[in-house]
């Protein structure tokens, strides 16, 4: 069984090259982590005194402004930042997606990254080479495929790391943000196979600004704000929350109809 628990964690960001004069008389902005200018170094706080107890079948939302702490958060959850104060646990293996070019090696063939890749994301080789046509089919790369990466285009880069990703068996899947900027043609064909990912997965945090994707791969959510967690429920009532506004109102009929049919708003108790 899987499980990630987090208990009054901060992280922060000492700036040692930080004007500190100007950075006292600066406005405070709308976005980003506070930054606690009391000490000679500045430090930006981006996580502060965060508990979560996240479990097997978990598939979380990560919602919030820009520097609310989304991608601090999941790399602490992730084991790749340490808290700076209180504690976290992991049981289980971790598949961190927060850039689908990372692991990837320009000089090598298309072929090659697959591979690659896939052995970072805690796959074996075995497991790899019995799904490598599939990743290739699905890419749509033909010939390119025996091509170094650094003669393709950005897009092409997308469909070659995306078609790896979705063929992973991960343990608890940590997904940032990136997948939404493939092309809207690509994926609409890769929909099928994030939303099988998922289903794969023992658990799941997805930070995105996408509610159309957020439907579909997740059940709750955590709104971060200013590095804390502001609320935590179901999808829905937290985007509610967020947004001002009911989610579904927005959502195209195309959406709409993937999803079934638009789950009712409930509290706390479980009434309407
Ligand atoms: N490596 C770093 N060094 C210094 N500050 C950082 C670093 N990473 C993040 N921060 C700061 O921590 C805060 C949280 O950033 P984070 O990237 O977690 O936000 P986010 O919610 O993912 O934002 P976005 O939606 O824009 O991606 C911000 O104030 C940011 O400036």
């Amino acid at each position: 069984m899987v499980s990630i628990d987090v208990w009054n964690a901060s992280v922060d960001f000492p700036i040692f090259d930080a004007k500190t004069r100007s950075l006292k008389k600066a406005v405070l902005g709308k976005v980003g982590g506070k930054i606690g200018t009391e000490q000679k170094v500045p430090i930006i706080e981006a996580l502060h005194d965060i508990t979560l107890s996240l479990k097997e079948g978990d598939r979380i939302g990560l919602v919030g402004h820009n520097g609310a702490g989304k991608s601090t958060l999941l790399r602490l959850l992730a084991g790749i930042y340490e808290p700076t104060r209180g504690s976290s646990r992991i049981v289980g293996k971790i598949a961190p997606v927060f850039d689908l070019g990372v692991g990837m090696d320009p000089e090598i063939s298309g072929l090659e990254n697959i591979m690659i890749r896939g052995l970072f994301l805690g796959m074996t080789r075995k497991q790899m080479e019995k799904r490598v046509d599939d990743i290739a089919e699905f890419t749509e790369l033909g010939d390119y495929l025996q091509m170094p990466l650094r003669t393709y285009s950005t897009g092409m880069r997308v469909r070659l790391a995306l078609g790896v990703v979705t063929s992973i068996d991960p343990e608890i899947l940590l997904l940032d943000e990136g997948i939404g900027a493939v092309d809207a043609a690509f994926l609409s064909k890769a929909r099928t196979r994030l939303v099988d990912l998922v289903k794969r997965s023992g658990m799941l945090v997805f930070a995105s600004h996408q509610d159309d994707l957020l439907f579909e791969l997740c059940n709750s959510a955590l709104w971060m704000d200013e590095g804390q967690v502001k609320m935590q429920g179901s999808l829905r009532e937290v985007l509610t929350a967020y947004k001002g506004r009911d989610p579904y109102e927005h959502l195209d009929k195309e959406t709409l109809a993937r999803l079934g049919q638009a789950p009712v708003l409930t509290t706390k108790t479980g009434e309407i």
